[in-house]
């Protein structure tokens, strides 16, 4: 049970934010600071002290119910259940309170600034909003104080840490714990000092020469333990990097945390940081990215085909299962364990992957208010009319983990068949794309197919696949993710609940001989992989400024947002501006059944078709379609002035460097009823455009990403 607003007349309201394990968006106090005139209804809490109430902010993991001494006796008074304590002492409770709500202020704006100051010390790191449900565990006041000792391979050591500025040089500063699993871990969130002993990286690990990948964040390389000898795979981040993002590291290291254990999910085994680099030390997957391995062996079958399948399957469920979605399933991501089998394989990368309580653990408005996931809301939750709230916590959050198994149906399909089931192609034979060379035309062509969601089965490498592998994909590449299915039907589909036929596949060769194929694969990748992270920036980026408009009827017309910093809305009427170069973020309301997925297109190769909100249930499933206004009951996000036919009057803008024009539009019924804008701005959205600029200059670019609103 959860008190939203528990209100006293003429009460002072305190705002108690967003705390994640406070479900509580407002109380009301009296004159004494006591919180009174709570509902009835409201059971299992306990009252008290107020100081207790500050504490449990910090350190209860369950939902805090509050209440007045009422209701209860002294027994439920003292139960251990979360109640937070509120009664004579409230008044001191409330001075907490102002004095905590002041210091997140402070630390949630360094935060968003920087990790360090400029003399290289780490700021205060604030453990909050964003981060709550990554690090809650780890927070920390300025003053902190944290000492401990642990013991390693057998050897005791001592960690602690002030956070006091003091640069004497003799001062040892020594990892702070971090628990990952079971395991005791080192986790130096200081520079390394020149005479401090055993605390980074190189004093654990030796890197070897062998590069083992790269991705747009990391170069991963072998190291050797130097006590065992034993070989691992490290991620180093190079914090001097514009990429760089201290959050999104910690919460790839708390998501490999969650899935400590899994057989098919890398596991992280150590993680450092210096004043240079992050590293993440994880088992060595010697058998290599998955393609590469199958294309090395030259020789796969449908059997072995149907045991990586399952193999992602069991990750993805695993995943799913504790509310996170991986989100960058691709080849390049899963990894074989053995030179010399192909499974079994495991997944890697989990740094795009969001996590959201499990439905039963979480509320509505906390969780809306903490994640910085796929389906991230624009907006706070206590500004969130009801009706917004119900399109980010109805079906919408069912289906979006629904983006992993289309992945995996690509992979399937490429496994199959030795290429992917979707192609770009145009008409200038000369163009490249097959040899790997930008093409616009060419990767617009590809965009459009995976939206179309059309492919098909050519005998000539289909043929001698069995029905139920065919059936699988069939069931994968489902353009809706209502109808694809999830990784729990995946483990139930009968192709993979038996032996599959030992079939010798054309799989190796296709992979050498139709280069375009997996070249379209490779290519798409990296393309997107920067959208991708630029969507992930934009999705975790933290707003300063709102505008909201809503209960624009049941006529809302055509809402436009311009680059030039207008926003107009009903009839071309200005409702407010933005500044430029924000970000914005768009949440809209839509009536409660069909899908919704978030207006930001995560473009990838094994992607899902963009993002589609499905408004209405009777109007055709065509993303092509929708792109034109006098579409009746089509709305399109982020589109660009070429949407709708604007082509003339302004040129298709760069999106993310500028704003691009947001156009809402759509006349049929049902229409949209609320439409709320959020800009959004980070400095580290600024520098991932800047870098996304510069390689807007370098490559052939993708001007735009389109997200359709699919009715
Ligand atoms: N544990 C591992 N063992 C062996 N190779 C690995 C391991 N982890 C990663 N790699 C290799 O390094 C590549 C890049 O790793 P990873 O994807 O984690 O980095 P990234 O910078 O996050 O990449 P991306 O741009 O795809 O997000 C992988 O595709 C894989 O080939």
């Amino acid at each position: 049970m959860t008190i939203l607003h528990a209100g006293y007349p003429q009460s002072p309201i305190v705002n108690f934010g967003r705390h994640p394990n406070l479900n509580i968006s407002k109380l009301g106090l009296n004159h004494l600071g006591q919180v009174e005139h709570v509902p009835r209804q409201v059971k299992n809490s306990a009252v008290g002290g107020g100081g207790a109430a500050f504490h449990h902010l910090h350190t209860s993991a369950a939902p805090i119910h509050v209440a007045s001494s009422e209701f209860y006796n002294d027994e439920e008074a003292t139960s251990p259940r979360g109640g937070i304590e509120i009664g004579a002492g409230g008044g001191k409770m409330m001075a907490n309170m102002i004095r905590h709500r002041q210091r997140e202020r402070e630390a949630y704006e360094d935060e968003a600034l920087s990790s360090s100051d400029e003399s290289g010390r780490p700021m205060p790191r604030y453990v909050g909003r964003d981060t709550d449900h990554v690090f809650g565990e780890f927070e920390m006041d300025d003053e902190d104080v944290v000492m401990g000792s642990g013991r390693r391979g057998g050897e005791q050591y001592f960690y602690g840490e002030d956070t006091d500025d003091d640069d004497s040089e003799e001062d040892e500063k020594v990892p702070e714990m971090l628990p990952i699993g079971g395991g005791t871990r080192r986790v130096p969130r200081t520079p390394r000092r020149k005479n401090s002993s055993k605390c980074g990286f190189e004093d654990y690990y030796k890197l070897t020469d062998e590069h083992l990948g790269s991705g747009a964040y990391g170069s991963v390389k072998t190291c050797k333990s130097i006590k065992s000898s034993q070989e691992f795979a490290v991620k180093i981040v190079d914090k001097q990097g514009e990429t760089h993002s201290r959050k999104r590291i910690l919460r790839e290291v708390n998501i490999f945390k969650t899935c400590k254990g899994h057989p098919n999910i890398v596991q992280l085994l150590d993680w450092f940081e210096d004043d240079k680099y992050f590293y993440l030390v994880m088992e060595k997957m010697r058998g290599g990215p998955l393609l590469q391995h199958i294309l090395q062996r030259g020789y796969f079958t449908e059997e072995e085909a149907r045991r990586v399948t399952k193999d992602i399957a069991s990750a993805l469920k695993f995943m799913h299962d504790r509310g996170i979605a991986h989100r960058d399933v691709k080849p390049e991501n899963i990894l074989c364990t053995d030179p010399n089998h192909v499974s079994p394989v495991k997944l890697c990368d989990l740094d795009l992957a969001s996590q959201r309580q499990p439905q039963h653990e979480r509320h509505p408005l906390s969780q809306v208010a903490s994640e910085p996931d796929l389906a991230s809301p624009v907006g706070s939750a206590e500004f969130m009319a009801p009706e917004v709230v119900d399109a980010y916590v109805g079906d919408a959050l069912k289906y979006d983990k629904k983006c992993d198994t289309w992945s995996l149906g690509v992979i399937l399909y490429i496994m199959l068949a030795g290429y992917a089931p979707f192609q770009g192609v145009c008409d200038d034979q000369d163009c490249g794309w097959s040899e790997g060379k930008p093409c616009e035309d060419c990767q617009q062509d590809l965009f459009h197919r995976i939206q179309d969601g059309y492919y098909e089965f050519p005998e000539e490498e289909w043929g001698m696949i069995s029905e139920e592998a065919k059936d699988l994909v069939s069931n994968l590449l489902k353009r809706d993710p209502i109808d694809r299915f999830n990784a729990d039907q995946i483990l139930s589909h009968r192709w993979l609940q038996q032996s599959a036929a030992s079939t010798v596949l054309q799989t190796p060769s296709n992979l050498i001989y139709r280069k375009d194929s997996a070249r379209d694969v490779q290519q798409m990748s990296e393309h997107f992989n920067l959208m991708n992270r630029l969507a992930d920036t934009r999705l975790s980026a933290r707003f300063d400024n709102k505008m909201t408009m809503s209960d624009c009827g049941s006529e809302l017309g055509t809402a436009t947002i311009h680059g030039d910093g207008s926003f107009l809305s009903i009839g071309g009427e200005p409702f407010g501006t933005f500044p430029r170069k924000k970000s914005v973020g768009v949440a809209i309301e839509k009536p409660k059944s069909g899908e919704f997925t978030p207006p930001i297109s995560r473009a990838s190769p094994t992607t899902p078709p963009p993002s589609m909100l499905d408004l209405s249930q009777d109007l055709e499933d065509s993303p092509v379609k929708s792109r034109f206004a006098d579409d009746s009951g089509a709305y399109s996000l982020f589109s660009p002035a070429s949407s709708n036919g604007d082509e003339d009057t302004r040129p298709p803008p760069m999106i993310f460097l500028d704003m691009p024009p947001i156009q809402l539009f759509g006349t049929g019924a049902p229409v949209l009823n609320s439409v709320q804008m959020t800009p959004r701005h980070t400095t580290e959205d600024e520098a991932s455009l800047n870098s996304f600029g510069d390689e807007q200059e370098n490559t052939n670019p993708i001007h735009r990403v389109e997200t359709q609103v699919n009715v």
